[in-house]
């Protein structure tokens, strides 16, 4: 869709799960789950892409480059400060993207405009400034007023008017703390729209973050107040409460229809394998109720719902599990299963797989069918996330362990690692198993990093049930996530851990390269 013709009844979809959504403290992805996630994005019909933010750093810049020069359809965008250097390092990330997007953006709210210290004849001045060196560069300029929702009405529109003759070409208005409501979020668009010359030759966007729960809702009314850009990530991830849910507003949209006439290019199909991969990859589960894509969205157990479902599926679905690409057809899952059925339910939950991938996960597949009745879709979304998270260049790797645990501490545990090709072996003491475990990993292991989350759950019922733990290491203000699955709750507790700590070693590794057995 071309942004002309969103102005019409097709309402633009930026995706900035890779951006926004990964400001979310301990959501940091790798480059290659970037990639990946921006290729999904695009493959699903997502107009524009927020690929990062160059002047951020070098790993932020690479992966903006990166996905720059693969994406093929949707537009890519950069994010930069209202400063020189950020827009120039921006382009340089961007300009060979197929379709590049310069976004800039400056807080304009009384308060906002304390970070920059600049008031308002200086701040008008700069945005002139800003979007012209951004123009000069690219013809396609996005232009961002932070903290719009709390700016004087006043001032909003004359910045936006400058913005606007500075040639940006996509307004964007964001509510970036969650602040406003549907009304406000329809009567701000409306007003820009009405008042500010040159309103009619630009796109308004809408931004809104999910404070007070109300980033749907805040959206679409944008959209019915003349909105045709909608800024959204995946499972609405994003700082704080995260920001709309792209799920949300684009089923909303095609759900009700009737009532709000607007089309995205979105192949809502996609929705459940990209949600999975999300979650996988940023380490934020999604919550079982959350609407489209938890667990319960299209799960029914009380008697009287599932009696009217057996009568007719609309009577408690307003949405077919297709539409967003959940399957009807339930393979059941097991030790008889074969590599044919394996490859096709994978598929179903978003996980394409090469032959030579499909023949490893096969085999762990089957060692897990032999510890466990029945293979879940949730064993199986865990498996990948432990495929996917574990990579073949690891420098420590979980050889063995032994816990001992018990009514009479201390609990021990023995365990023997791979250490940069070198076995290594421990045996300690601890307040509990996981904690004898950890002390394990921390004296073979040399580092600082504390440990800032430690998450168990159970993938599905039974006591054969697999738990995925999550953690969270900080180590000098930088957080990085580990998961793991396993049926023993410890075992996954310690190949979490090592997962945690073999992604802070590539982290560090990129500064200067180190020893690691302690
Ligand atoms: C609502 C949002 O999502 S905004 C985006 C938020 N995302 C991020 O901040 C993630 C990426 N940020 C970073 O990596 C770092 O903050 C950097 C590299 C951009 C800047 O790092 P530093 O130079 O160390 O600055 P620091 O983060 O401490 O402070 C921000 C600076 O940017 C300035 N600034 C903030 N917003 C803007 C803006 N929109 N335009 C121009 N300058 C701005 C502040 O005034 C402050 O400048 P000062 O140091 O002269 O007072
Ligand atoms: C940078 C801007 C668009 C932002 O994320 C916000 O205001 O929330
Ligand atoms: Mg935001």
């Amino acid at each position: 869709m071309t942004d002309k013709a969103a102005k019409q009844d097709h309402v633009l979809i930026f995706d900035t799960t890779l951006r926004d959504g990964e400001q979310s403290p301990g959501a940091s992805m790798t480059h290659d789950e970037k990639i990946e996630i921006a290729m999904m994005l695009d493959e699903m019909g997502v107009d524009i892409i927020e690929a990062g933010f160059p002047i951020a750093s070098i790993g932020d810049f690479e992966a903006v480059r990166a996905i720059a020069d693969q994406v093929k359809s949707a537009q890519v965008c950069g994010l930069s400060r209202a400063a020189m250097g950020d827009i120039d390092r921006c382009w340089e990330a961007i300009q060979f993207a197929v379709n590049p997007r310069i976004h800039t953006f400056i807080g304009t709210s009384p308060s906002h405009r304390g970070i920059t210290n600049l008031d308002m004849d200086g701040m008008a001045d700069h945005i002139h400034n800003m979007v012209t060196h951004a123009r000069n560069l690219c013809e396609n300029v996005q232009w961002s007023s932070m903290d719009a929702t709390r700016t004087e009405p006043d001032f909003l529109k004359r910045t936006v008017e400058i913005a606007i003759k500075a040639g940006a070409t996509t307004i964007n208005i964001p509510d970036t703390v969650g602040y406003t409501a549907p009304r406000e979020s329809a009567d701000i668009i409306k007003m820009l729209i009405n008042d500010v010359p040159g309103a009619d030759e630009v796109i308004f966007a809408t931004h809104c973050h999910n404070d007070l729960g109300m980033a749907t809702a805040n959206s679409l009314a944008a959209v019915e107040a003349g909105a045709r850009q909608i800024e959204c990530t995946i499972n609405g991830l994003g700082e704080r409460a995260g920001n709309t849910a792209l799920e949300e507003v684009v089923m909303a949209l095609k759900v009700r229809n009737d009532i709000m006439p607007y089309a995205t290019r979105i192949n809502t199909q996609k929705i459940m394998g990209i949600s999975r991969r999300v979650a996988a990859v940023s380490g934020f589960a999604v919550q079982y109720n959350k609407a489209i894509v938890g667990k319960n969205a299209f799960a029914h157990e009380s008697g009287i719902h599932q009696d009217g479902m057996l009568k007719n599926a609309e009577t408690f679905e307003i949405m077919r599990p297709e539409d967003v690409g959940l399957t009807e057809t339930n393979l059941v899952m097991g030790k008889h299963s074969g590599r044919a059925a394996l490859r096709s339910k994978l598929e179903n939950l978003g996980f394409t797989l090469q032959d030579n991938q499909l023949k490893d996960v096969f085999v762990r597949f089957k060692e897990l069918a032999d510890r466990k009745k029945e293979v879940y879709d949730e064993d199986l979304i865990a498996l990948m996330s432990d495929e996917t998270t574990s990579s073949g260049h690891d420098r420590i790797k979980l050889m063995e362990m032994e816990v001992r645990c018990g009514t009479t501490g201390p609990q021990t545990c023995t365990m023997v690692l791979m250490v940069d090709g070198e076995a290594k072996r421990a045996e300690t003491e601890g307040d509990g198993p996981v904690d004898a475990t950890f002390n394990a990993l921390k004296s073979l292991i040399s580092h600082s990093a504390s440990l800032e989350l430690y998450n168990v759950h159970a993938v599905t019922g039974g006591t054969d049930a697999q738990a995925t733990v999550s953690v969270r290491l900080e180590e000098d203000g930088k957080i990085v996530a580990g998961q793991s699955s396993d049926t023993d709750t410890v075992v996954a507790s310690a190949k979490a851990y090592i997962n945690a700590l073999n992604k802070l070693f590539v982290r560090r590794e990129k500064s200067a390269p180190e020893e690691l057995a302690g």
